[in-house]
């Protein structure tokens, strides 16, 4: 069964929509990335899911209860822009979370250590907040979020603010979380749903747009293209590439020619064929795989 499941959710503000009438469900088990552009509806998809915001209709179930019996000691939320006492140190944080979770002194404690050993700043556990790097506070964050044990751990864009460091010291995290539990978070970063989701919820004014095992949502929207690049200075003929009969169209970009074709293998011999013949200075051939990104523009555009 899965874990959470999403029928027709909508949300207007104002009296107009943000959410469409939006349909998912999550699996156990599984890491998935809300991703969409500024403006999508990613915070307020997460903020109905976390029973912060009321929706305008459609339903949302967990483990088959509705949203009606109070389910959110099931799941655990990290804001887009957590707010911390900074006079606090790290472990009193936790310890008042863990508190206002209903749980008792002893356990609070014990729990705070452990969660501030998982997350990798039990180091700087007596220190205060404010001293914390950007990275160690979003650190912070999540281990507030998993004070209660949740069943599914949700994180509103939890990388975007970070400098590099913070980004790879929070992606990490991430990626050893989802080991251990079922992990949902938005970004408008495609690396990074790329880089450590298994499944996808692309969003887009509202809607879903596309969804899936990232995988199959590459291979439903695969772009055959071949990259050539040939020595620096040299200029080929465009022309003899596209008369092929394989390419539909070139973009030369940085002294790659990216050629996109409708059939990849054809398209190779096609092309190795012509480079051989001309004798062309051949640096590097690799069949491209289309980046996310690509992947996005063709989702929105269809
Ligand atoms: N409280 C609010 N009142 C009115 N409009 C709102 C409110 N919250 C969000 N919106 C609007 O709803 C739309 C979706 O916003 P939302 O914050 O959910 O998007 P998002 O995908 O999370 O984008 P971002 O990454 O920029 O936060 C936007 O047009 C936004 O202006």
């Amino acid at each position: 069964m899965a874990l959470l499941t999403v029928k027709n959710l909508k949300k207007n503000y104002d009296g107009s929509p943000v959410i469409r009438g939006i349909d998912f469900s999550i699996n156990k088990g599984t890491c998935v990335a809300l991703l969409g552009p500024n403006g999508a509806g990613k915070t307020t998809t997460l903020r109905m899911l976390s029973g912060l915001i009321r929706s305008n209709g459609g339903s949302i179930s967990f483990e088959g209860l509705d949203y009606q019996t109070d389910i959110r000691y099931h799941i655990g939320y990290l804001p887009q822009h957590p707010v911390f006492h900074s006079w606090m140190s790290g472990k009193e944080f936790l310890v008042y979370v863990a508190r206002l979770a209903n749980l008792d002194k002893k356990t609070a404690a014990s729990r705070a250590d452990e969660l501030l050993a998982r997350v990798g700043i039990a180091d700087a556990k007596n220190k205060r907040i404010g001293k914390y790097s950007g990275g160690m506070k979003q650190r912070l964050g999540i281990a507030q979020a998993m004070i209660h044990q949740p069943k599914l751990l949700m994180l509103d864009e939890p990388v975007s603010a970070l400098d590099p460091i913070g980004r790879r010291e929070v992606l990490t995290l991430m990626e050893e979380l989802k080991q251990e539990t079922t992990l949902l978070f938005s970004t408008h970063i495609l690396n990074d749903a790329e880089e450590v989701s298994d499944e996808l919820l692309m969003m887009h004014n509202g809607e879903i747009v596309e969804s899936g095992p990232m995988e199959k949502v590459r291979e439903k929207h695969r772009v055959d293209k071949i990259n050539v690049v040939l020595q620096e200075g040299f200029i080929p003929d465009e022309d003899l590439i596209t008369a092929l009969p394989s390419v539909i169209r070139t973009e030369v970009a940085r002294g790659v020619h990216h050629i996109f074709v409708t059939d990849t293998k054809q398209a190779r011999d096609e092309l190795l064929q012509l480079i051989q013949a001309e004798r062309w200075p051949l640096e590097r051939f690799e069949v491209g795989r289309a980046s996310l990104e690509d992947l996005f523009m063709k989702v929105v555009d269809s």
